[in-house]
């Protein structure tokens, strides 16, 4: 194996379970296998969507030859640097959000909450490790894929390269997924700040740390930070965070922000970042003001761009953007026939579920669908999505603008939690279900939740959109009885009411009457 082929990974800190998890997705010793004259598929990065078109199409017993390529970490970034390491630490910091409101539930804690973060950080690294064999090289080949580690290029219509050996193919699929989105803030570069490829690396806790964008990853990383003892200003563009989701929903979690003791920049203008003794110096306008603040950690949460870079795209007339990532079809074909991608390098859905779900459809529209019959359509999938601050916010199909937008009359049925038992009891009422249906009809369009385990909710009504289970048939099932998944069993049951006119009370005055 040539030196430009592979090179060695070090995960920071280089503990037992960092070395554990590289040795499962980048083993230090790994050697390529020699390449098969001509592979069925190659598979360009193995994240989700890589791993899952590369285990379907090997998984199926029929003999393809598969070939994956990764040029860091298998698991991509969901394992390493994304979901996985957030939602421990994240669970760490549910534990201090609970232990802060312990007085509510009549439960003193008389002693100052401290928090061990290294201890938080290492928890993080045993869990991310002990999963990680899920993902591991070994186990990949054992499934029958050839595993390839180095960085992949193409070199020509049916050809990949990676260091010194050539894969042929007959469809390649490139799933090398999205990175952050470098910050262009004079001085930042040179003050250095952390992205979601770093943060999990920390050991100390920064005392005081700016996050730069208030989307998913801000917000999920600036609230998780705050309850773990740093002090937090949280820098958004827009007038509120979390501003793709529900208005109404981004502003219950804004408030918790702002009571948890986050400082929240809105409308603000990043202007420079200098390095100083006593940290480094962000100097910024909001609404025309012009301010500082000073931090020990920048953390950058402000978009992703897709790793198209070095990929030769070109050589095979595959068209992308910078900033969109590559081009494909609804079949995710992009513009190469043979050529297909999937996951966070192609699609506006930046979600594992999303990957794995187009990973799915690249399996079937590669491999089953002789002269592109039966092709699946990524149009076609309903997908739910949830960010995990506390509350967490949870939302699938469609919101009321998209529906006005789409010329759709809509009826929106809200509850609140302070209407559900079960709310009431958690001392969680400060959020809602709600649930948009098609006006005059009982289908089910789009619902927003947010609760602390709304991500645990959303699925009833997606499974309930996918098969067209309309809010009549959901107001029959019996959900137990102190839950707070009844707050979608009381939305369906108030459509049932709106059913109730003069004519029908008339009809069922008629039966009781008979009765
Ligand atoms: C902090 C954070 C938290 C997140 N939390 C969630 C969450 O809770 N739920 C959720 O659904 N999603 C979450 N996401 C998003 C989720 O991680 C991504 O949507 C998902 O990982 C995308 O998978 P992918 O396979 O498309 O890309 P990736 O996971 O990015 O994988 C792409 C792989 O390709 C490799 N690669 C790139 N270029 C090359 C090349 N030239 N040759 C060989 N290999 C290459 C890369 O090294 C990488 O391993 C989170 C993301 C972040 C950053
Ligand atoms: N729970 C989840 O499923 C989850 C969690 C994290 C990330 N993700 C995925 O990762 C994607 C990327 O997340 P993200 O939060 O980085 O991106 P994002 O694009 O969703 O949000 C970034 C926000 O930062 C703001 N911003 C950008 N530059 C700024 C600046 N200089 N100053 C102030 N504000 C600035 C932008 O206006 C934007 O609203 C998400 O779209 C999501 O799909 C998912």
């Amino acid at each position: 194996m040539s030196n430009s082929e592979f090179q060695k990974v070090i995960v920071r800190p280089l503990d037992e379970y960092n070395q554990r998890l590289v040795s499962y997705v980048h083993p230090p010793y790994w050697v390529n296998p020699r390449p098969v004259d001509c592979y069925d598929l190659v598979v360009i990065g193995a994240g989700t969507a890589g791993l899952v078109v590369a285990a379907g199409a090997a998984g199926l017993g029929l003999g393809l030859k598969v070939a994956l390529i990764e040029k860091h970490l298998m698991g991509g970034d969901c394992l390493n640097v994304g979901c996985v390491p957030s939602k421990c630490v994240i669970r760490s910091a549910r534990v201090v959000g609970e232990m802060w409101n312990a007085r509510d539930f009549g439960v003193n804690i008389t002693q100052h909450i401290d928090v061990d973060f290294p201890a938080v950080m290492e928890r993080m690294r045993k869990l991310r490790a002990g999963i990680s064999h899920h993902d591991s090289a070994e186990r990949f080949q054992k499934l029958g894929v050839d595993v390839f580690l180095g960085n992949a290029s193409f070199a020509s219509n049916d050809t990949v390269l990676v260091g010194d050996k050539t894969l042929n193919f007959k469809k390649a699929v490139i799933a090398t997924g999205a990175r952050a989105a470098r910050l262009s803030i004079p001085g930042i570069e040179e003050a250095d700040y952390l992205t979601n490829e770093t943060v999990f690396s920390l050991t100390q806790r920064p005392q005081r740390l700016a996050v730069i964008g208030g989307g998913p990853i801000g917000c999920e990383l600036a609230q998780a930070f705050r309850r773990l003892g740093c002090e937090v200003v949280l820098f958004h563009r827009g007038s509120h965070i979390l501003n793709k989701e529900d208005a109404d929903a981004a502003e219950i979690v804004q408030n918790v922000f702002i009571q948890e003791g986050i400082r929240l920049v809105l409308n603000c203008q990043m202007q420079r970042v200098e390095k100083t003794i006593e940290g480094k110096k962000l100097y910024f306008s909001c609404n025309g003001r012009e301010d500082s603040v000073t931090v020990d950690e920048i953390l950058a949460g402000a978009g992703r761009v897709p790793n198209v870079e070095g990929l030769n795209l070109e050589t095979v007339g595959v068209e992308y953007d910078q900033q969109r990532g590559v081009m494909v079809n609804d079949y995710l074909q992009t513009t190469n026939p043979r050529i297909y991608a999937a996951g966070d390098i192609c699609m506006n859905w930046k979600f594992t579920h999303a990957a794995d779900a187009a990973a799915r459809i690249v399996i079937k529209n590669t491999l089953f669908s002789p002269f592109g019959l039966g092709r699946y359509k990524l149009s076609n999938l309903v997908m739910p999505w949830v960010t995990y601050t506390d509350p967490e916010i949870a939302h699938v199909g469609m919101y009321e603008q998209e529906a006005q937008e789409k010329g759709i009359d809509v009826n929106t049925i809200k509850i609140p939690f302070s209407s559900v038992d079960r709310a009431i009891a958690d001392g969680e009422e400060d959020g809602f279900v709600k649930i948009l249906h098609k006006k005059g009809s009982d289908q089910i369009l789009g619902a927003t939740i947010v609760a602390r385990h709304a991500g645990e909710m959303i699925s009833e009504v997606t499974t309930a959109i996918v098969h067209k289970i309309g809010l009549s048939k959901m107001s029959s099932v019996i959900h137990p009885y102190p839950t707070q998944a009844e707050a979608i069993k009381k939305a369906a049951d108030a459509y049932r009411r709106t059913l109730l006119t003069p004519k029908t009370k008339r009809f069922l005055g008629l039966l009781i009457k008979f009765s």
